[in-house]
Formats: C-alpha cells, sequence, structure tokens
C-alpha cells in the first residue's frame, strides 16, 4: 500500500539565489507498506531541480498502479521523475533499514560503522555585506566549520565586497564557500575566481550554467575549487568524471532520485578522487533526515549543506537530528528515527 499526504511549509527565512528566492517547499509524504515492512518517504519537487508538482503526483500515482500489479521493485525501476523516486526509495529504504533493525545510514551503507554526526555549513543568502559578516560570525562562535554565502545575484564586485566583508568577521581559520547558482558567464567566472582565491575560497559552486560542462573543467586549477550541483540534474556523476569538471560533487538526493542514487554517486565520486557533499533542496524534516543519514553513510565525509531546518517557519514532525556545535547528531534509532511520524 502507498498512503501519499500532501504538504506545504513556508520558509521563515527565505534564500535568495541568483536563480529566485525559495520561500516556500511544497511535496507529498509517502508512505509504503508491503510485506511486513512499512517505511516513511518525502517527495518535495523543485522546478528547475526535479520534476513538477504536478509531474511528481502523476509519478507517485503512477508506482502505486505498478506495485499493485507487479511489485514495488518494478514501480522503483519505472519511475523517472525524480523527487517522485526519491519518495518512494526513501520510504522503501526506511521499511528495509527498519526489519533489519539499523539506523538507515547502516543499512545504506556500512553496516558495522557507528557515526556520530556529520559536519554542516552554515547556509547564507545574497545579503548586504556588513548583514552577512555578522551573521557568519555568529555561526562560526556557534560552532560552524565552513561558510557557504549566495552569490551571482549582482555584479561581480559586489560579491567580492561581501565574501572579504565574511573574511575580515571569521578569520582565517574557516573554510568559505560561494554558490552562484549557474549566474556566471566563463569570463565572469575567471575573474570572480581570482579574486576569491586571494579571499582563500575553498570552493565555488556551479559558477557556469548545467550545460557548460567543457568550460567548467577549463576552470578548474585557479587557486579555488570548483563544485557542480545542477549540472547533475542533466548530467551523471560519469559523464562529469569524463568530462574532467569539477573538484567536489554536490548531492542532493531529491534530484539524483533517491538515497540509493546519491550513495552510489558518493562511491563513484570518491573512486574518481571528487569529494562527495551532501545538500537537500531545502526539504521537509523527512527528506533532510534521509540526506543526513545519506551524508552518514559516506566516511569523512566534507561538511554538508544540511543545516536548513531552521529556515522552515513549520516542519512536519520534531526533527531527531538537530545542529549543535557546528555537526548534525546522527539518530541511532532504526530507521529515520523521527519520532512521532506524521502519517
Ligand atoms: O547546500 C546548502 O548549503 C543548502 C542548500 C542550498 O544551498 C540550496 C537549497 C535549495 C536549492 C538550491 C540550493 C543550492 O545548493 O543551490
Ligand atoms: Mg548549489
Amino acid at each position: 500500500m502507498l498512503d501519499t499526504q500532501q504538504f506545504s511549509v513556508r520558509l521563515a527565512s527565505p534564500l535568495e539565489t541568483a536563480r529566485g528566492t525559495i520561500d516556500a517547499r511544497e511535496g507529498f509524504l509517502v508512505r509504503v507498506e508491503t510485506e511486513g515492512l512499512s517505511g516513511l518517504g518525502e517527495a518535495t519537487p523543485l522546478v528547475g531541480w526535479t520534476e513538477s508538482y504536478e509531474e511528481c503526483r502523476e509519478g507517485l500515482a503512477q508506482a502505486e498502479r505498478v506495485a499493485e500489479e507487479l511489485d514495488w521493485g518494478i514501480a522503483l525501476g519505472k519511475l523517472e521523475a525524480p523527487a517522485a523516486r526519491h519518495g518512494l526509495s526513501l520510504a522503501l529504504a526506511e521499511g528495509r533499514a527498519i526489519s533489519r533493525d539499523q539506523p538507515l545510514y547502516r543499512s545504506l551503507g556500512d553496516a558495522d560503522r557507528t557515526v556520530e554526526s556529520v559536519p554542516v555549513n552554515v547556509t547564507l543568502g545574497a545579503d548586504e555585506p556588513e548583514a552577512l559578516a555578522k551573521r557568519a560570525r555568529a555561526a562560526v562562535d556557534d560552532g560552524y566549520p565552513a561558510v557557504k554565502i549566495k552569490v551571482g545575484t549582482n555584479g561581480i564586485e559586489e560579491d567580492i565586497e561581501r565574501i572579504r566583508a565574511v573574511r575580515n568577521a571569521v578569520g582565517d581559520g574557516v573554510e568559505l564557500r560561494v554558490d552562484a547558482n549557474g549566474a556566471w558567464t566563463v569570463d565572469q567566472a575567471s575573474e570572480a575566481i581570482d579574486a576569491l582565491a586571494a579571499l582563500d575560497v575553498a570552493y565555488v559552486e556551479q559558477p557556469l550554467p548545467t550545460a557548460e560542462l567543457s568550460s567548467t573543467a577549463s576552470l578548474r586549477g585557479s587557486g579555488v575549487d570548483i563544485a557542480l550541483d545542477e549540472s547533475l540534474a542533466t548530467h551523471s556523476v560519469a559523464d562529469i568524471i569524463s568530462a574532467d569538471a569539477a573538484d567536489v560533487i554536490v548531492l542532493k538526493p531529491m534530484v539524483l532520485g533517491g538515497p540509493d542514487r546519491a550513495v552510489e554517486a558518493a562511491q563513484d565520486c570518491r573512486e574518481a578522487g571528487i569529494d562527495p557533499v551532501v545538500s537537500t533542496t531545502i526539504d521537509a524534516v523527512v527528506a533532510r533526515v534521509g540526506a543526513v543519514h545519506v551524508a552518514a553513510s559516506i566516511p569523512d565525509v566534507r561538511a554538508c549543506g544540511l543545516a536548513t531546518g531552521e529556515r522552515l517557519a513549520t516542519d512536519l514532525a520534531r526533527d531527531p537530528a538537530p545542529v549543535a556545535d557546528g555537526a548534525i547528531t546522527v539518530p541511532q534509532r532504526p530507521g529515520l528515527g523521527i519520532e512521532e511520524p506524521p502519517i
């Protein structure tokens, strides 16, 4: 049986990016019950990254029909829409983990390894230099090891001024990351990267539009690592590896189509010498905690973009994986570890 329940959550602090402001998330909670297994998932589409809300709803309905006639494995295999597939895949993975009496991350990865926490970056929108510097400083005082800042909303000069203000406020030891969300041309990216290198920025996420893998490859080796994020919606990790286009790959389970695919992509990254980082599309608690388990299944994962729970005005259940001292405590109960599941 597949039970879906639609939800809508507002962001108390909307996230400003070069591709618009994210101020609400709408999706579906998913519960799968099959042969004694029961698991919870979440499908939260975001246009530009995944299928639309309507396509997601239709994908889930179709999966239910296929599962009734055939089985869940076939339904999952046929489901192409990534957010819908994520909902079903996470629910099946949680059911399996509970039946094995394991926390999800151990069921997804190494069953014998205990991981207590996952380091996270704070995520800051494209704000004025002083405000940004203050927020970055407060996050570092709270223990965050890395600060990620959105850029690409105005000119390069403004971006550099912002990042300089942040660097001055946090000092030398903190990892800075910027995310251009595909806003730059090759010339703008080169100019920005030269200035960001002088401010010791660790990496720039998605400097160029998604399709431009060979131009992205040409930006590497200039003192700031290159990360790809949006490109994963249309290119496989294998494509990125063969184009030599990234030092870091941002894995969003919702965009990749499920925790199973994210874990596999992380392994492919590691084999190619690329660092995997896990993040979400600002999902609600079920998918966010699912992504925490994906991150926990990756040995020695770098700080991940998973500290977004506090942006939501309301959530669907109590967060079993809160941020403390710059890291998320990984739930150790069987499955996701959500104590009072909403469905
Ligand atoms: O990665 C993070 O730090 C948080 C998530 C984030 O930035 C994000 C959230 C929603 C949509 C896109 C993005 C992005 O990484 O570009
Ligand atoms: Mg990004």
